[in-house]
């Protein structure tokens, strides 16, 4: 469908990590990025962003407190969003912000439809 984003898993951003010739991605809450035109110009330096190359940054990304300029910049880079399995695993392994979210019905529920699509998207 024209406008709707592409799902990656995590496995397939990991073989966009900057390493031979390959470009960089890496994903931002649950979002996937091609940061590769921007390293050079991060003003944080491109080192920041290749130990994230391929993975999920949100922490490191979130923690340095990026100003809405970045927010844009980020943005323009975007290239499709994690696999809803690939999320929950995220959120599993300490993604989640909020503990009460854990129990609920709405949570379950996606937890039993995440686990279709593992099953389907990322074997
Ligand atoms: C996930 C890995 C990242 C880390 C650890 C990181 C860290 C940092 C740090 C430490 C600075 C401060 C540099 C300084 O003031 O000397 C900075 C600045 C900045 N970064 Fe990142 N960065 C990351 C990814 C990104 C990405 C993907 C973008 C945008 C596409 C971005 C955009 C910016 C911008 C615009 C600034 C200037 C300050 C601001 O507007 O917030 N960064 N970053």
């Amino acid at each position: 469908m024209p406008g709707e984003l592409r799902e990656y898993t995590l496995a397939e951003v990991a073989q966009r990590n900057g390493k031979g010739g390959s470009p960089t991605w890496l994903v931002i809450r649950d979002i996937v990025y091609d940061v590769t035109s921007y390293m050079e110009d991060h003003p944080g330096g491109s080192e920041l962003i290749t130990e994230w190359a391929g993975k999920d940054g949100t922490k490191d990304f979130d923690d340095f407190g990026h100003s809405s300029d970045a927010m844009r910049i980020l943005r323009t880079l975007q290239v499709g969003v994690l696999a809803k399995c690939d999320q929950a695993k995220n959120r599993q392994t300490g993604g989640l912000k909020d503990v009460s979210d854990v129990g609920s019905e709405d949570n379950l529920l996606e937890k039993k439809r995440s686990k279709r699509r593992k099953f389907i998207l990322c074997g």
